[in-house]
Protein backbone atom coordinates (compact mmCIF):
# COMPACT_ATOMS: atom_id res chain seq x y z
CA UNK A 1 0.00 0.00 0.00
CA UNK A 2 1.50 3.26 -0.46
CA UNK A 3 1.68 6.23 1.32
CA UNK A 4 -1.23 8.30 0.26
CA UNK A 5 -4.04 5.08 1.51
CA UNK A 6 -2.47 5.46 4.81
CA UNK A 7 -2.74 9.22 5.02
CA UNK A 8 -6.54 9.09 4.11
CA UNK A 9 -6.86 6.87 6.80
CA UNK A 10 -5.09 9.06 9.40
CA UNK A 11 -5.48 13.09 9.82
CA UNK A 12 -1.90 14.48 10.52
CA UNK A 13 -2.98 15.40 14.58
CA UNK A 14 -4.25 11.33 14.96
CA UNK A 15 -0.93 10.18 13.27
CA UNK A 16 1.15 12.23 15.76
CA UNK A 17 -0.95 10.81 19.34
CA UNK A 18 -0.32 7.23 20.23
CA UNK A 19 -2.44 4.60 18.46
CA UNK A 20 -4.23 2.78 21.61
CA UNK A 21 -3.19 -0.91 21.54
CA UNK A 22 -5.43 -3.98 23.07
CA UNK A 23 -3.51 -7.47 24.04
CA UNK A 24 -3.01 -10.16 21.10
CA UNK A 25 -5.63 -13.31 21.56
CA UNK A 26 -2.97 -15.67 20.31
CA UNK A 27 -0.93 -17.84 21.99
CA UNK A 28 2.88 -15.98 22.96
CA UNK A 29 5.77 -17.16 21.89
CA UNK A 30 7.90 -20.03 23.54
CA UNK A 31 10.41 -22.39 23.51
CA UNK A 32 12.52 -24.28 26.17
CA UNK A 33 15.45 -21.65 25.31
CA UNK A 34 13.23 -18.16 26.37
CA UNK A 35 13.61 -17.00 29.76
CA UNK A 36 9.41 -16.29 29.44
CA UNK A 37 7.38 -16.05 26.77
CA UNK A 38 7.00 -13.19 24.45
CA UNK A 39 2.96 -12.06 23.45
CA UNK A 40 2.27 -11.66 19.95
CA UNK A 41 2.15 -8.26 18.63
CA UNK A 42 -1.25 -6.09 19.49
CA UNK A 43 -3.57 -6.59 16.28
CA UNK A 44 -3.32 -2.90 15.81
CA UNK A 45 0.01 -2.91 15.55
CA UNK A 46 -0.01 -6.22 12.99
CA UNK A 47 -2.81 -4.42 10.86
CA UNK A 48 -0.98 -1.36 10.28
CA UNK A 49 2.54 -2.97 9.72
CA UNK A 50 0.89 -4.64 6.03
CA UNK A 51 0.92 -0.59 4.97
CA UNK A 52 4.94 -0.80 5.45
CA UNK A 53 6.98 0.49 4.26
CA UNK A 54 5.18 3.95 4.81
CA UNK A 55 7.87 5.67 2.24
CA UNK A 56 9.79 4.68 -0.26
CA UNK A 57 13.47 3.82 -0.51
CA UNK A 58 15.19 6.91 -1.17
CA UNK A 59 19.14 5.19 -2.68
CA UNK A 60 22.32 6.68 -1.10
CA UNK A 61 25.27 5.49 -3.39
CA UNK A 62 27.04 8.95 -4.42
CA UNK A 63 30.07 7.93 -2.94
CA UNK A 64 32.70 4.82 -3.56
CA UNK A 65 31.85 1.43 -2.36
CA UNK A 66 28.50 3.01 -0.56
CA UNK A 67 25.36 1.07 -1.50
CA UNK A 68 22.71 2.19 1.02
CA UNK A 69 18.50 2.60 0.46
CA UNK A 70 17.46 4.36 3.18
CA UNK A 71 12.91 3.92 4.38
CA UNK A 72 12.51 7.24 6.48
CA UNK A 73 10.37 5.46 7.47
CA UNK A 74 9.38 2.25 7.18
CA UNK A 75 7.33 1.69 10.01
CA UNK A 76 3.79 3.37 9.63
CA UNK A 77 4.53 6.43 12.01
CA UNK A 78 1.01 5.59 13.48
CA UNK A 79 2.50 2.54 15.69
CA UNK A 80 6.17 3.18 15.97
CA UNK A 81 5.63 4.16 19.56
CA UNK A 82 3.24 1.14 20.32
CA UNK A 83 5.94 -1.21 18.72
CA UNK A 84 8.95 0.20 20.23
CA UNK A 85 6.93 -0.04 23.70
CA UNK A 86 6.18 -3.20 23.18
CA UNK A 87 9.78 -4.77 22.38
CA UNK A 88 10.94 -2.61 25.25
CA UNK A 89 8.46 -4.32 27.49
CA UNK A 90 8.12 -7.86 26.33
CA UNK A 91 11.76 -9.00 25.12
CA UNK A 92 14.18 -10.23 27.23
CA UNK A 93 17.99 -8.38 27.17
CA UNK A 94 21.50 -8.88 28.09
CA UNK A 95 24.28 -7.13 28.80
CA UNK A 96 27.29 -9.11 27.27
CA UNK A 97 30.70 -9.20 29.16
CA UNK A 98 33.44 -10.90 27.52
CA UNK A 99 37.11 -10.96 27.32
CA UNK A 100 39.38 -9.88 24.24
CA UNK A 101 42.48 -11.04 24.21
CA UNK A 102 45.19 -8.55 22.19
CA UNK A 103 49.06 -9.63 21.78
CA UNK A 104 49.57 -10.92 25.99
CA UNK A 105 46.96 -8.35 27.32
CA UNK A 106 43.29 -9.35 28.27
CA UNK A 107 41.18 -6.91 28.68
CA UNK A 108 37.46 -7.11 29.48
CA UNK A 109 34.74 -5.87 27.56
CA UNK A 110 31.31 -4.38 28.84
CA UNK A 111 29.17 -4.17 26.01
CA UNK A 112 27.68 -0.32 26.22
CA UNK A 113 23.78 -1.38 25.10
CA UNK A 114 21.59 -4.06 26.11
CA UNK A 115 21.43 -7.11 23.20
CA UNK A 116 19.42 -10.12 22.48
CA UNK A 117 19.63 -12.40 19.36
CA UNK A 118 16.81 -15.03 17.82
CA UNK A 119 17.67 -17.23 14.64
CA UNK A 120 19.60 -20.00 13.50
CA UNK A 121 22.18 -20.28 10.31
CA UNK A 122 21.33 -21.55 6.98
CA UNK A 123 22.86 -24.76 7.64
CA UNK A 124 19.73 -25.62 10.28
CA UNK A 125 15.90 -24.67 10.67
CA UNK A 126 13.34 -24.87 12.85
CA UNK A 127 10.42 -26.94 13.32
CA UNK A 128 7.06 -25.23 14.38
CA UNK A 129 7.77 -27.52 17.84
CA UNK A 130 11.06 -25.59 18.27
CA UNK A 131 13.28 -28.57 17.47
CA UNK A 132 15.97 -27.72 14.61
CA UNK A 133 16.73 -30.13 11.62
CA UNK A 134 19.12 -30.12 8.93
CA UNK A 135 18.36 -27.90 6.13
CA UNK A 136 19.61 -30.17 3.55
CA UNK A 137 18.48 -33.78 5.28
CA UNK A 138 15.21 -32.70 7.00
CA UNK A 139 16.72 -34.50 10.01
CA UNK A 140 17.37 -34.05 13.65
CA UNK A 141 20.44 -31.83 13.35
CA UNK A 142 23.72 -33.71 15.87
CA UNK A 143 23.85 -33.34 19.05
CA UNK A 144 27.37 -31.38 19.14
CA UNK A 145 26.32 -29.16 16.11
CA UNK A 146 26.23 -25.87 18.05
CA UNK A 147 28.86 -26.87 21.13
CA UNK A 148 28.55 -23.24 22.76
CA UNK A 149 25.00 -21.94 22.27
CA UNK A 150 21.48 -23.14 21.74
CA UNK A 151 19.52 -21.12 19.14
CA UNK A 152 16.40 -19.56 19.65
CA UNK A 153 13.76 -19.04 17.03
CA UNK A 154 12.36 -15.61 15.75
CA UNK A 155 9.15 -14.82 18.09
CA UNK A 156 6.13 -13.90 16.00
CA UNK A 157 6.44 -10.33 16.91
CA UNK A 158 9.86 -9.96 15.45
CA UNK A 159 8.81 -12.58 13.04
CA UNK A 160 6.46 -10.68 10.92
CA UNK A 161 9.05 -7.37 10.15
CA UNK A 162 11.18 -10.11 9.17
CA UNK A 163 8.78 -11.80 6.19
CA UNK A 164 7.70 -8.43 5.28
CA UNK A 165 11.55 -6.94 4.91
CA UNK A 166 12.55 -10.39 3.41
CA UNK A 167 9.56 -9.24 0.58
CA UNK A 168 10.74 -5.48 0.81
CA UNK A 169 14.12 -5.76 0.09
CA UNK A 170 14.37 -9.31 -1.95
CA UNK A 171 16.38 -10.91 0.79
CA UNK A 172 16.34 -13.47 2.95
CA UNK A 173 16.93 -13.56 6.62
CA UNK A 174 17.58 -15.79 9.36
CA UNK A 175 19.05 -13.97 12.07
CA UNK A 176 17.33 -11.11 14.57
CA UNK A 177 19.55 -8.75 16.28
CA UNK A 178 18.24 -6.81 18.80
CA UNK A 179 20.05 -3.61 20.82
CA UNK A 180 18.71 -1.52 23.17
CA UNK A 181 20.35 1.85 24.06
CA UNK A 182 18.81 3.04 26.89
CA UNK A 183 20.27 6.41 27.29
CA UNK A 184 22.98 8.27 25.73
CA UNK A 185 25.87 6.66 27.43
CA UNK A 186 24.57 3.83 25.26
CA UNK A 187 26.62 3.62 21.82
CA UNK A 188 28.13 1.00 19.24
CA UNK A 189 31.54 1.91 18.22
CA UNK A 190 32.59 1.99 14.45
CA UNK A 191 32.75 -1.60 13.18
CA UNK A 192 31.65 -3.65 9.80
CA UNK A 193 29.41 -6.18 9.89
CA UNK A 194 32.00 -8.31 7.32
CA UNK A 195 32.19 -10.89 9.05
CA UNK A 196 32.98 -14.24 6.85
CA UNK A 197 30.37 -16.35 8.05
CA UNK A 198 27.88 -13.58 6.36
CA UNK A 199 28.98 -14.39 2.70
CA UNK A 200 30.08 -11.96 0.19
CA UNK A 201 28.94 -8.30 0.27
CA UNK A 202 26.00 -9.44 2.77
CA UNK A 203 22.95 -7.21 2.97
CA UNK A 204 21.50 -6.34 6.35
CA UNK A 205 18.38 -4.62 7.07
CA UNK A 206 18.43 -2.13 10.00
CA UNK A 207 15.45 -0.91 12.01
CA UNK A 208 15.23 2.08 14.19
CA UNK A 209 12.53 2.55 17.00
CA UNK A 210 12.37 5.22 19.84
CA UNK A 211 14.66 8.26 20.41
CA UNK A 212 16.24 9.39 17.43
CA UNK A 213 19.98 8.41 17.56
CA UNK A 214 22.54 9.28 14.50
CA UNK A 215 24.11 7.30 12.45
CA UNK A 216 27.50 7.33 11.39
CA UNK A 217 29.48 6.36 8.59
CA UNK A 218 32.82 6.48 7.40
CA UNK A 219 34.91 4.74 4.50
CA UNK A 220 37.67 2.07 6.43
CA UNK A 221 41.27 3.45 5.43
CA UNK A 222 42.28 2.54 1.92
CA UNK A 223 45.96 1.57 1.56
CA UNK A 224 47.66 4.08 -0.95
CA UNK A 225 47.85 2.78 -4.86
CA UNK A 226 50.58 3.17 -7.14
CA UNK A 227 48.36 5.51 -8.71
CA UNK A 228 47.11 7.16 -5.69
CA UNK A 229 47.87 8.28 -1.83
CA UNK A 230 46.33 7.82 0.67
CA UNK A 231 44.88 11.50 1.13
CA UNK A 232 43.53 11.55 -2.54
CA UNK A 233 41.53 8.27 -1.75
CA UNK A 234 40.35 9.79 1.62
CA UNK A 235 39.23 12.79 -0.39
CA UNK A 236 36.81 11.04 -2.19
CA UNK A 237 34.56 9.74 0.51
CA UNK A 238 33.02 12.16 2.84
CA UNK A 239 31.27 11.00 6.62
CA UNK A 240 27.86 10.46 6.66
CA UNK A 241 25.83 11.51 9.42
CA UNK A 242 22.08 9.98 9.38
CA UNK A 243 19.75 11.30 12.08
CA UNK A 244 17.41 8.30 12.10
CA UNK A 245 14.13 8.74 13.81
CA UNK A 246 11.19 6.30 15.08
CA UNK A 247 10.43 4.15 12.58
CA UNK A 248 13.05 4.64 9.85
CA UNK A 249 15.10 1.64 7.82
CA UNK A 250 18.52 1.85 6.12
CA UNK A 251 19.41 -1.41 4.09
CA UNK A 252 22.95 -1.73 3.78
CA UNK A 253 24.14 -3.93 1.11
CA UNK A 254 26.15 -4.40 -1.66
CA UNK A 255 30.42 -3.53 -0.77
CA UNK A 256 28.86 -1.34 2.44
CA UNK A 257 30.04 -3.64 4.75
CA UNK A 258 33.91 -4.84 3.15
CA UNK A 259 34.58 -0.93 2.63
CA UNK A 260 32.72 1.38 5.29
CA UNK A 261 32.57 1.34 8.92
CA UNK A 262 29.21 2.39 10.97
CA UNK A 263 28.80 3.78 14.56
CA UNK A 264 25.80 5.03 17.04
CA UNK A 265 27.91 7.78 19.00
CA UNK A 266 27.55 8.88 22.60
CA UNK A 267 25.44 11.61 23.05
CA UNK A 268 24.78 14.32 25.82
CA UNK A 269 20.83 15.22 26.68
CA UNK A 270 18.14 15.55 23.73
CA UNK A 271 15.91 12.77 23.67
CA UNK A 272 18.63 9.62 23.73
CA UNK A 273 17.45 9.41 27.23
CA UNK A 274 14.32 7.92 26.16
CA UNK A 275 15.67 5.24 25.06
CA UNK A 276 16.20 3.82 21.58
CA UNK A 277 15.87 0.16 19.77
CA UNK A 278 17.71 -1.25 16.97
CA UNK A 279 16.35 -4.22 14.99
CA UNK A 280 18.81 -5.99 12.36
CA UNK A 281 18.57 -9.15 9.84
CA UNK A 282 21.05 -10.88 8.51
CA UNK A 283 21.56 -14.27 7.16
CA UNK A 284 24.45 -16.05 8.69
CA UNK A 285 25.44 -19.10 6.39
CA UNK A 286 27.69 -21.69 8.71
CA UNK A 287 27.66 -22.66 11.94
CA UNK A 288 30.08 -20.48 13.31
CA UNK A 289 28.25 -17.19 13.01
CA UNK A 290 25.87 -18.89 14.96
CA UNK A 291 27.94 -19.41 17.94
CA UNK A 292 29.53 -15.80 17.13
CA UNK A 293 26.47 -14.09 17.36
CA UNK A 294 25.04 -16.07 20.52
CA UNK A 295 28.21 -15.74 22.16
CA UNK A 296 28.41 -11.70 22.06
CA UNK A 297 24.28 -10.74 22.14
CA UNK A 298 23.31 -13.55 25.13
CA UNK A 299 26.25 -14.28 26.66
CA UNK A 300 26.13 -15.94 29.91
CA UNK A 301 24.85 -13.48 32.52
CA UNK A 302 21.97 -12.64 33.95
CA UNK A 303 18.47 -11.80 32.02
CA UNK A 304 17.42 -7.94 32.09
CA UNK A 305 13.96 -7.08 31.84
CA UNK A 306 12.38 -3.73 31.35
CA UNK A 307 11.04 -2.66 34.52
CA UNK A 308 7.46 -0.57 33.80
CA UNK A 309 7.27 0.69 37.21
CA UNK A 310 11.03 2.18 37.45
CA UNK A 311 11.31 2.68 33.94
CA UNK A 312 14.29 0.58 34.35
CA UNK A 313 16.02 -2.38 33.13
CA UNK A 314 16.48 -4.98 36.27
CA UNK A 315 17.51 -8.37 36.95
CA UNK A 316 15.01 -10.78 35.62
CA UNK A 317 13.61 -13.51 37.83
CA UNK A 318 16.13 -13.51 40.71
CA UNK A 319 14.07 -14.21 44.17
CA UNK A 320 14.39 -12.69 47.67
CA UNK A 321 13.56 -14.57 50.70
CA UNK A 322 9.17 -13.49 50.18
CA UNK A 323 9.19 -14.17 46.54
CA UNK A 324 10.20 -10.54 45.56
CA UNK A 325 12.22 -9.86 42.38
CA UNK A 326 15.18 -8.13 43.46
CA UNK A 327 15.73 -5.33 40.91
CA UNK A 328 19.21 -4.36 40.46
CA UNK A 329 19.96 -0.69 38.28
CA UNK A 330 22.43 -0.98 35.12
CA UNK A 331 24.85 1.37 34.70
CA UNK A 332 25.96 1.90 30.85
CA UNK A 333 29.44 1.45 30.64
CA UNK A 334 32.11 3.23 27.97
CA UNK A 335 33.43 0.26 26.13
CA UNK A 336 33.77 -1.12 22.38
CA UNK A 337 31.98 -3.97 20.88
CA UNK A 338 35.31 -5.51 20.48
CA UNK A 339 34.79 -8.35 17.90
CA UNK A 340 34.82 -6.15 15.32
CA UNK A 341 36.24 -7.95 12.19
CA UNK A 342 35.50 -11.57 13.63
O1 LIG B 1 21.89 0.71 16.32
C1 LIG B 1 22.19 0.81 15.14
O2 LIG B 1 21.58 1.53 14.35
C2 LIG B 1 23.38 0.03 14.59
C3 LIG B 1 23.58 -1.32 15.20
C4 LIG B 1 24.71 -2.06 14.56
O3 LIG B 1 25.48 -1.52 13.81
C5 LIG B 1 24.93 -3.49 14.84
O4 LIG B 1 24.22 -4.08 15.69
O5 LIG B 1 25.82 -4.09 14.22
FE1 LIG C 1 26.60 -2.94 12.67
Amino acid sequence: MSKRTLDTFFSPSQKKTKLSVTESKDAPSNHSTYPFAVPQLPPEITDLLNFAPEAEGKAIDDQPDLDLLYFQPYVPSSISTSLFEFLRRELFFYRVKYKIKRGPIETDINTPRFTTVFGVDETSSFLPDGSLIDATTKKPIPKDRYKTCKPRPIPACLDLLRQLTEAATDQRYNFCLVNYYATGDDSISYHSDDERFLGVDPAIASFSLGAKRDFLMKHKPTPPSDDKSAAAIASETKPLKLPLGSGDMVLMRGTTQSKWLHSIPKRKGGESGNGRINITFRRAMVVGGTENYYRYNVGDGDVMKWDEKTKKMVVWGEKKGDGEAVKREVEAEDVDKGYAGL
